[in-house]
């Protein structure tokens, strides 16, 4: 008798490793979720200019950090069977059968119960609901959203553009026009930043059945088009957080128009020479976009 076929026929779910770990941490889908969490910082550094409590910066970026991993972690379990479809997702933990999907879930639900009542109880109720709405927008109504109209990319966008907001009322920020304008910005830095993406995995999108804009109109001049609408929106509503007449923010108002402008020009460039350089190049982009934005709103703006 080989000892050989016992070893295999434990499942590699159960087996405790450091590799373990890794996968839990890639259901949080880690690098999206910390530019996340860096938004909800800028948020509180403006709410409070740096004069906050150490416990109430801890709760909220571990309670929205939880929510986030809660979200994503469910995203995975709701699509494991499209992200086998996928080149770009097909190792993920689940379709890869390194995790079993009922772990997936355990963790989606226990992750969402510890952060909400985490920001419930050290932070507030409007940042704890702001969380929950986040969580649902992405769970319930993006992720099933995917398959059927590329209208999914508004609510995803939504739900990505309200950690920035809670962030600001953990810090004791109201929900006014300040809030409306850094919910504004996120929420259309999220066009040229996943159309982009929508043009670079746009095989692997119509593989597995997305609608995305890619997909349905593949020669890509809407994604290039609502690339640009996006960014060029981004012009006046980046200086909503920042109405004021004072000397900080006229240096505000420059900098974030000339980066604004900067982005603008490559999602223009991604709707006139759509292929996978211009894309990559507008990905990029956009990822350097948004911490030059918070550090320039942070310094200047508030
Ligand atoms: C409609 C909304 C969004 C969609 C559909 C989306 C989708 C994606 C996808 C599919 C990738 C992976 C690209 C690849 O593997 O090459 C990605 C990358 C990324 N996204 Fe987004 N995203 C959205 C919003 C956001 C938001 C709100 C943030 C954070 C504030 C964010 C941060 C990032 C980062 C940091 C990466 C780079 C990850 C890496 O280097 O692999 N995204 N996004
Ligand atoms: C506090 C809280 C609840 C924060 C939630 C943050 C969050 C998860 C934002 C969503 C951003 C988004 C739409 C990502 C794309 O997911 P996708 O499913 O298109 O990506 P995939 O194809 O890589 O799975």
């Amino acid at each position: 008798m080989s000892t050989g076929a016992t070893t295999l026929a434990i499942p590699r779910s159960q087996v405790t490793s450091p590799s373990r770990l890794r996968d839990f941490v890639e259901l949080a889908k880690p690098r999206i979720t910390i530019l996340e969490l860096v938004t909800a910082v800028a948020g509180m550094y403006l709410a409070t200019h740096a004069q906050w409590s150490p416990l109430v910066v801890g709760a909220t970026l571990l309670g929205a950090g939880l929510l986030a991993a809660s979200a994503n972690s469910l995203n995975m379990y709701l699509e494991r069977r499209l992200d086998a479809k996928m080149t770009r997702t097909a190792d993920r933990p689940l379709p890869a059968g390194r995790m079993a999907p009922a772990e997936a879930a355990v963790f989606g639900v226990a992750t969402v119960s510890i952060g909400f009542t985490l920001l419930v109880l050290g932070v507030n109720w409007t940042t704890a609901l702001l969380g929950l709405a986040s969580w649902f927008l992405y769970v319930a109504v993006y992720t099933p959203l995917k398959t059927r109209t590329p209208l999914n990319t508004f609510v995803g966008a939504i739900s990505g553009a309200l950690p920035i907001v809670m962030g600001w009322t953990a810090g004791g920020g109201a929900l006014d026009a300040t809030a409306l304008g850094l919910f504004l910005v996120l929420f259309l830095w999220q066009y040229p930043h996943f159309m982009a993406i929508a043009w670079l995995c746009k095989d692997d999108y119509a593989a597995a059945g997305y609608k995305m804009d890619t997909v349905v109109e593949p020669t890509g001049a809407r994604a290039g088009a609502l690339a640009v609408a996006g960014g060029a929106l981004l012009l006046p509503a980046a200086l909503l957080p920042a109405i004021r007449t004072d000397y900080s923010a006229q240096t505000y108002a420059v900098l974030a128009s000339l980066f604004t402008l900067a982005f603008v020009a490559a999602a223009a460039a991604f709707l006139v020479r759509r292929n996978d350089r211009s894309a990559r190049l507008l990905l990029r982009a956009s990822l350097l976009y948004l911490p030059a934005w918070m550090v320039v709103l942070c310094l200047f703006g508030s």
